[in-house]
């Protein structure tokens, strides 16, 4: 199958990398604040470091565009962060120097092309230090499209199940969940129009990265009656793509009307639920454009659905 030795090398780089945040959290990790004073922590480049190791040697040629760098890390600032990084992959990879650690991180310095991967070493760090839901999610992306999405979510957890689950989609073949405690993989569905107990919707924690009100409303306008489910990171995807959610909206914040998101906050995601029937676009109909830029710049807010009230909330948000 197309895809094949990419989707394992890929699979087994994010298990690795959300043992390696597992056991970070543990810990209760502080936050270090980044220049735009978002969070990181060791956790996120620690993920960023194993996971961008293994496609370097599995693929050398293939660029990298991750979300974190090490210029940061090699700071006097940053104490001994590095060291501590360095020492939690050590678990993964005995016998790894702060120096490979560094430059590892950096091959995620990588620029958009024909053929690239995008990484997003922990998606959701809010979520990650409030012990709720985060990400670790990569994907890959060729002439504009994205061919393989893998997201793993440690911390998801439906119905009191044991916590920790893998999305896998490659194009064309569709979409696949697998609970880390039993490593069997089933095909996964978004929510079909007579499952009304599903047709929630889903969307952010963090009230500044949306508008909640607004989504609100639209979720309201397309059908949906029950107040929203709130998660942090991409697991929002694996929410829609799985069927326990017909809805998830991102709409700009009023906040930040400036703001533009980034390609590797989105590609896993979105294949994951195009592969499993739903629909993924902005919130004028455009379809997502990962392969121009870091920044989505010609997108403004994202609308992710079942497919079947994809237009009707596309219609609501035209009024
Ligand atoms: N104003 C904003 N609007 C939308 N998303 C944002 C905003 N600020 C930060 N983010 C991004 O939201 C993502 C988390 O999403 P969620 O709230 O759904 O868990 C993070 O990747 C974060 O980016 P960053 O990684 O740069 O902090
Ligand atoms: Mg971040
Ligand atoms: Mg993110
Ligand atoms: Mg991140």
């Amino acid at each position: 199958m197309p895809y094949d030795r990419e989707k394992q090398v890929a699979i087994d780089a994010v298990l690795a990398a959300s043992r390696l945040c597992e056991e970070v959290r543990q810990a209760i990790p502080p936050a270090m604040e980044k220049g735009d004073k978002s969070p990181v922590t060791v956790a996120d480049f620690g993920s960023q470091a194993i996971i961008c190791k293994a496609i370097s040697e599995a693929f050398p040629d293939d660029p990298i565009v991750g979300e974190e760098d090490a210029t940061t890390l090699k700071t006097p600032e940053m104490g001994n962060n590095l060291e501590k990084v360095t020492d939690y992959v050590k678990s993964i990879i005995p016998d790894a120097t702060p120096e490979q650690v560094t430059a590892w991180i950096d091959r995620g310095n990588g620029s958009v092309g024909g053929r690239f991967w995008t990484l997003d070493p922990i998606d959701g760090t809010k979520g990650f230090l409030r012990k709720d839901q985060y990400a670790i999610a990569l994907a890959l992306i060729e002439n504009g499209e994205v061919k393989l999405g893998i997201m793993g979510c440690p911390a998801y957890a439906i119905d009191g199940d044991i916590p920790g689950m893998l999305f896998v989609a490659v194009r064309g073949e569709g979409s696949m969940k697998m609970p880390f405690s039993t490593g069997k993989f089933t095909p996964i569905q978004v929510v079909k129009a007579e499952d009304t107990a599903n047709m929630r919707f889903v969307e952010s924690v963090e009230a500044a990265h949306g508008d909640q009100s607004r989504q609100n409303a639209i979720a309201q306008a397309a059908g949906i009656t029950s107040p929203s489910v709130r998660m942090d990171s991409q697991a929002k995807y694996g929410v829609v793509a799985s069927g326990q959610a017909a809805l998830y909206l991102r709409l700009p914040s009023p906040k930040y009307p400036n703001y533009r998101e980034n390609i590797w906050d989105h590609a896993a995601g979105a294949i994951v639920v195009e592969e499993a029937g739903g629909r993924v676009t902005d919130m004028y109909g455009k379809p997502l454009d990962f392969a121009s830029s870091i920044k989505m710049v010609d997108n403004r807010g994202i609308v992710v659905s079942n497919g079947l009230i994809h237009d009707q909330v596309l219609s609501a948000l035209k009024s």
